[in-house]
């Protein structure tokens, strides 16, 4: 059975966590704590869909595929960003759907799409339900009943071809699934966002999602070779080569497309055989800029390992802060964790090493990679536990050129704390790099103000002005949502926004999918 996260906190409900006393002695010193508790036994908004409508459904998928429970509502009401926590832990339910559709094969979506087409019902699919722009957010102004589309009993290993390298995974597959059934095989597909142990492979690819380890076996999109989709116009099928010039290639149409042009339902992606070893470790850079300037010679000279991500001197602060070497070995300045996996991890870590000590980088050894790697997974419990004591905590991030990497950042850094005020903590790490240019991923903890959504929605708007205006992009792997809407048309520009409209009116006239999510 798949586990359901809390409805008002990230993860397993069972690892829940009051917030660690060492953090709570950190968190004093420089932000402030107070109890901020959320509401309890929150009542919904009642379900606006007249029984009789969902008649039809029930016939078609089965009476247990077309649920109308609160507590069910409730699990599929937004997304997991900290304004989607605070609403819920402000008993604030408004955007709960009607009814929650369990689809269990590729038709039975098709079947709900036509239905929601001749009952102008709006439809949200629902992959993992970790967004954190807003994508579970649609607009249902206009519609009669707002339906969430919860892919979950899509969760097959459909094939595998070893010989090619490619394996079909259903959409509602969460991460640890789709490792497990490919590990059967000899198989990883290597994709480890921060948010895995939730998300699916539906919305890794809806979402342009990045892992942790996108140094070496690239982005989510990077490993799709085919999709199924079904759009309330039709199915569509791509991917039936590796490579083609069979004109533009829509499958770039479909990454990234957020539910809003259809819905997928498997996914053909590259995967490649397990590794055999495994290393990782840590650097120290004299500060952020040495530390940048040393992963773009890494990945300029072609070198690939695993993972890369360098913390600035705050988030480095932070980081060793919050371990027992609190300054202890003296480290000052950046931290960097490289992970190497693969058949010749000596041969890599030897290479990536010698360009690394040749910018200057300290090598620290393994412990602090180790570390890095063991508690990979456990930030956003943190957020939860910092929620709980009147401490604002949200991420956001961009990409640029490495030429203006520095101007991003500063650019970015300055909006944050200036709208979050001196006692903020502005923290950020590159972890996605190419050999042109990379990530930029901000992490705030700021005292919770009495309206803590104003005071977050002033930071992200003094942000995203920043990002556009330095010429960056408004995001680099969270996708667009409904948060980054209003950057999106300074981004692409008025012929960019015709086209995402002329392919929404072709696949889905009656604009049935996410109203309001992605297309401006
Ligand atoms: C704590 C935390 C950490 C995170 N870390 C990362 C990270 O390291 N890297 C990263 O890239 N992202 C990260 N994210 C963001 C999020 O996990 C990704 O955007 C992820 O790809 C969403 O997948 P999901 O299955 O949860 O999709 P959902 O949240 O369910 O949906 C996201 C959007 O895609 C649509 N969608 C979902 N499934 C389908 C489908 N099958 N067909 C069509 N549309 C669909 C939804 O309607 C919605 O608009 C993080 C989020 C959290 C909360």
């Amino acid at each position: 059975m798949t586990l359901e996260m809390h409805a008002q906190r990230w993860g397993d409900p069972a690892a829940a966590e009051t917030l660690p006393e060492s953090t709570r002695a950190l968190v004093e010193a420089f932000v402030g704590t107070r109890p901020t508790p959320s509401a309890t036994d929150v009542a919904l908004p009642p379900n606006g869909l007249a029984a009789e409508m969902l008649d039809p459904l029930r016939a078609a998928l089965g009476a247990d595929a077309v649920l109308t429970e609160d507590g069910v509502r409730r699990l599929r009401t937004r997304g997991k960003s900290t304004p989607d926590l605070l609403r819920a832990r402000a008993g604030d339910l408004a955007d709960a759907p009607d009814a929650v559709v369990r689809p269990g094969s590729h038709d039975d979506v098709a079947i709900v799409l036509q239905w929601a087409q001749e009952h102008r019902v709006a439809v949200v699919p629902f992959g993992g339900g970790t967004s954190v722009t807003g994508g579970l957010a649609a607009r249902r102004e206009g519609y009669a009943g707002l339906v969430s589309l919860d892919l979950l009993r899509l969760d097959a290993l459909v094939a595998v071809d070893q010989e090619s390298r490619t394996a079909v995974l259903q959409a509602g597959m969460r991460g640890p699934a789709a490792e497990a059934a490919l590990a059967a095989h000899g198989l990883t597909l290597g994709h480890f966002p921060q948010s895995f142990e939730f998300a699916s492979i539906g919305g890794f690819a809806a979402t342009r999602s990045s892992g942790q380890a996108s140094a070496g076996f690239g982005r989510f999109d990077d490993m799709v070779v085919g999709l199924r989709v079904a759009t309330p116009a039709g199915d569509l099928v791509l991917g039936s080569a590796p490579a083609n010039a069979a004109g533009p290639d829509l499958r770039e149409l479909v990454l990234g497309s957020e539910g809003a042009f259809g819905v997928i339902t498997e996914v053909t992606v590259r995967v490649r055989p397990v590794a055999t070893q495994k290393a990782y470790e840590a650097w120290a850079f004299a500060d952020f800029d040495a530390g940048a300037d040393a992963m773009r010679r890494v990945i300029q000279a072609g070198l690939r390992p695993t993972v890369l991500r360098l913390s600035d001197e705050a988030e480095t602060m932070v980081n060793l802060a919050s371990q027992t070497a609190i300054g202890g070995e003296g480290v000052a300045g950046c931290l960097l964790v490289v992970g190497f996996e693969g058949a010749d991890v000596a041969g890599a870590r030897e290479a990536v090493g010698a360009v690394l000590a040749g910018a200057g980088g300290t090598a620290l050894g393994a412990e602090r990679g180790e570390a890095w790697v063991a508690g990979r997974f456990h930030a956003p419990y943190l957020r939860d536990s910092l929620l709980d004591v009147g401490v604002l905590v949200e991420t956001l991030e961009t990409a640029t050129f490495w030429s203006r990497r520095r101007e991003v950042y500063d650019a970015v850094r300055s909006a944050l704390q200036a709208s979050l005020g001196e006692k903020a903590l502005v923290l950020c790490h590159i972890s996605h790099v190419y050999e042109t240019g990379c990530s930029l991923y901000f992490t705030v903890a700021a005292p919770q103000a009495d309206d803590p959504l104003a005071q977050w929605w002033a930071a992200k708007r003094a942000a995203s002005d920043a990002m556009i205006d330095a010429g960056a992009t408004i995001t680099h792997h969270h996708a667009v949502g409904t948060d980054h809407l209003p950057w999106l048309a300074r981004e692409i520009g008025p012929v960019g926004v015709a086209m995402l409209r002329g392919v929404k009116a072709a696949v889905d006239p009656l604009l049935i999918l996410n109203p309001g999510v992605l297309i401006p």
